[in-house]
Formats: structure tokens, C-alpha cells, sequence
């Protein structure tokens, strides 16, 4: 199995919350059925889900060649989004790029936060490089984006004859500052689909372009998600996604407050911040809502270990992670055991991380914190594609169980209309 989840470490704590679990899997499934058939709330937001029913082949296939173009021709492609429009593919990227390979362009990211150091050093770094852009933005007008593509924009103008030939945009199909501007220079465009919200977007071309261009396969990515798609098509409440939709139901329910996604391996990091953004802006509304934590293990076990640990008792968790017990470099024996390691000689460092994982699941559990664990068997495109979907089908039915409106986010705009207020916007 792909994906393993494991609820060993709350099935006692469910137990205690005297939830009747035939109403909550009556609910959980009158829930996914709404997803299914298209009767959520904004039901014209499901392209997510469509576009994995209807693939479209041709579309997979024309970001590639984009993607082979940037590969061949640049030494740094230069993505600019924030939110939806860059944490899918950082994550992808980050889980599937081995780390210290030098295979490709450099991928770097703007305009994902209005930091003024880094972006006066990052076009420094720039200079001299071959550079390409992917700007990308739905709605074509979010400040930290356009900022961020100004500069750039002027950065490639200033040096390249063929300057339009290397900004890609991926936005809206019809409308938009962004798009009416790069339909003026002659940009190539992708489309952002009016029915995928920024934070379902990473199988769009939001994600697929950045994603291809550090070379990965998307098409065996995207075709993972449709295999998770389309399982979830068919199933019933014994399916993974539809207990932990449940599951973190009946908790919110009973007074949890947060749930934290701890990643066991570095390269799950970026699907955390990936997962904090989609379930943080579908659940969060209306006064309900898990407040979505991700956290890296061990890292943070010694940092805000001790709160998870003893501090207030409104904690979910999830350990995500990876069956790799046999990887990694292993420890050698040495003669004198100088310091004392030899009781894990020949034992490579997954096996450590593995007892790391099983110990904290287990000391989680006795102090109060009910767990679960997602294991990918392998971390490749196809089990990280059906990943994505694993939890954006959740998280579409546990927001539909807390009946609010998966698929806004109304509250975003109130800093934005006081910070545009602040800066003068007319
Ligand atoms: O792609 P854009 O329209 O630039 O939006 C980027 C992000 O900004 C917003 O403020 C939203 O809250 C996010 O859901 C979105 O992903």
C-alpha cells in the first residue's frame, strides 16, 4: 500500500470522547458523497477533483516541453507566487530534488514574503546567470508577487534581447492585471482554472511548471493523484482519508484546539507548510477549525517538544513519514567506543530515526496527545501525488463535516485592506 495510516495511538482517546462512530462514519460519508457529486458549498470550486477524473494529456505534456526548454537554456529559474502559487511545488520539490544535486536549473522563489534583504541579494546572486521566470498568481493582482516580478521583470529586461521569451505566467485564463499585461508583451501563458483555488492548484500548471523544470516527472506525479482520486471514487469510511477526516472531526468536536503535522524526514517539511495553508485556510472560519501546526522531527522535539509533550491538552498530531528503516549511512563499529555509540554498530540511520518515530508516537500518546501516522511506502512522484490528493479529498470533506465553505477565504482580505490603506493604495 502506497499509503499506510496508521490510528493505533487514538484509538483510545476516540474511545474516551464517547463518540457513536456509526453516526460520525454516517457523517463522514454524507460529506465525501457531497464532495463526489458536486453538492459542497461553492460547488464550482471542485475542479481539483474533476481534473484528476478527465486528465488532460496534452496539457501534461506542453508544460514538460516548457519545462526541457528551461532546463536546457537556464541556469536559474526564478519562481514568483505566494500561498497557493508556490508552497505546492517548494514541497514537491523539496521531497523529490535530491538535496546537493546540481542536475538542472536552480530553482529559486520571490515574492513569497516582502523581505527587503533577500530580494535585493537574490537578483545579486542572479546576475550573470541564464534566468528564466514563472510568475505565478490567480488573481494576477496579490501585492507580494507583483512587487517581486517589477524587479524581475526589470532585471531580465536590462540584460536579455529575448526577455519576453523567458517570463512565463501562469494566471487566470480570461482577466487580470497579470493576464492582460503578459497577453500585451506576448508572454507564454498557463492557465489557473477558475475552479481550483490557489491552494488546490499544486496539479495545475501553478505547480506542474516549476515542478517539471527541476525534473521531476509530472506526468507519473499527476497520474498518482488520479490513481488516489480515483480510489477515493469508490470507497467507503474505512478509507485512510475518510477515518482521518472523522477521526479529526469527533476531536474538534470535543474541544481540540490544534493539530500538529510532524514530518519525520527533512524533505516532508515542505509538504507540512504545503498541508498548513490548505487546511488552515478551508477549515479555519466561522470561529472552528484545527489550527494547523507543522512541525520537523526531531528537530522540534528539542524545541517545542516539551509543550507537545506537557502543555495544554488540546494537541492532535499526525507523524508523517517515510518506511525507510534500511536507508542512510550506517554506524561503525570502533575499537575503544569512545563515545559509547558502538550499541548501534551496523544499524544505518533510518533504523534510529525509525525508533525516534515509534518512541515519540508512543510518548505522545501517554501524555495526552492522540496520534496518527501516515506512512509513504516510498517517497517517489506517484506516492507523493496521491498524497496531495489523500489530503485535499480530506480536507474538502472534513470542511464540509464543519459546514463551512471549503474553498474561501474571506478572512485573508482584512490585513490586505489595511495594509493597502497604509500604503497609499488609490
Ligand atoms: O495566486 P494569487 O492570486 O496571487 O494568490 C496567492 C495566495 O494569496 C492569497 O491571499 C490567498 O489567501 C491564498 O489562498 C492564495 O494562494
Amino acid at each position: 500500500m502506497p499509503l499506510h495510516f496508521d490510528r493505533q495511538y487514538a484509538a483510545d482517546a476516540l474511545a474516551e470522547l464517547d463518540v457513536d462512530r456509526d453516526a460520525l462514519d454516517g457523517d463522514v460519508l454524507a460529506a465525501h458523497q457531497r464532495v463526489l457529486n458536486g453538492e459542497t458549498a461553492s460547488p464550482e470550486m471542485l475542479g481539483w477533483r474533476q481534473m484528476l477524473l478527465d486528465p488532460d494529456d496534452a496539457l501534461l505534456e506542453s508544460v514538460a516541453d516548457t519545462a526541457n526548454e528551461i532546463r536546457e537554456r537556464a541556469d536559474a529559474l526564478l519562481c514568483i507566487g505566494i500561498g497557493g502559487s508556490y508552497l505546492g511545488a517548494e514541497a514537491v520539490m523539496q521531497a523529490l530534488v535530491p538535496p546537493f544535486s546540481d542536475d538542472g536549473p536552480e530553482v529559486l522563489f520571490a515574492g513569497h514574503h516582502l523581505g527587503p534583504d533577500y530580494h535585493r541579494r537574490l537578483f545579486e546572486y542572479l546576475d550573470g546567470k541564464s534566468v528564466y521566470i514563472n510568475i505565478i498568481s490567480k488573481s494576477g493582482t496579490t501585492l507580494e508577487p507583483a512587487l517581486a516580478f517589477r524587479l524581475a521583470r526589470r532585471f531580465l529586461e536590462d540584460r536579455f534581447d529575448d526577455a519576453d521569451r523567458r517570463i512565463i505566467a501562469t494566471t487566470d485564463a480570461q482577466r487580470g492585471t497579470l493576464h492582460d499585461f503578459a497577453v500585451e508583451r506576448g508572454y507564454r501563458r498557463y492557465v489557473v482554472p477558475d475552479d481550483v483555488g490557489g491552494r488546490f492548484s499544486v496539479l495545475t500548471p501553478v505547480g506542474l511548471l516549476p515542478i517539471a523544470a527541476s525534473g521531476v516527472d509530472v506526468r507519473t506525479l499527476f497520474y498518482g493523484a488520479v490513481a488516489e482520486a480515483r480510489e477515493l471514487t469508490e470507497a467507503d469510511a474505512s478509507h485512510p482519508a475518510l477515518q482521518y477526516a472523522a477521526d479529526r472531526h469527533a476531536f474538534h468536536e470535543s474541544g481540540y484546539k490544534t493539530e500538529v503535522l510532524a514530518s519525520m524526514d527533512p524533505r516532508l517539511t515542505g509538504i507540512g507548510d504545503w498541508w498548513q495553508q490548505l487546511f488552515g485556510e478551508s477549515e479555519g472560519k466561522e470561529g472552528k477549525g484545527l489550527f494547523p501546526v507543522t512541525l520537523q522531527y526531531t528537530t522540534d522535539l528539542h524545541s517545542v517538544g516539551q509543550y507537545v509533550q506537557q502543555g495544554q491538552r488540546v494537541l492532535v498530531e499526525t507523524f508523517l513519514r517515510i518506511d525507510d528503516a534500511d536507508d542512510g549511512p550506517a554506524v561503525k563499529e570502533e575499537d575503544s567506543d569512545p563515545d559509547g555509540l558502538n550499541y548501534l554498530a551496523g544499524k544505518p540511520y533510518g533504523f534510529v530515526n525509525e525508533k525516534a518515530y515509534e518512541g515519540t508516537a508512543e510518548a505522545h500518546a501517554e501524555g495526552g496527545v492522540p496520534n496518527w501516522t501516515l506512512t509513504l511506502s516510498r517517497l517517489d512522484a506517484e506516492t507523493l501525488g496521491r498524497l496531495l490528493y489523500f489530503y485535499e479529498h480530506a480536507v474538502a470533506v472534513s470542511g464540509t463535516m464543519l459546514d463551512v465553505d471549503p474553498f474561501n477565504q474571506p478572512g485573508v482580505e482584512t490585513y490586505k485592506q489595511k495594509m493597502f490603506s497604509l500604503l497609499g493604495r488609490p
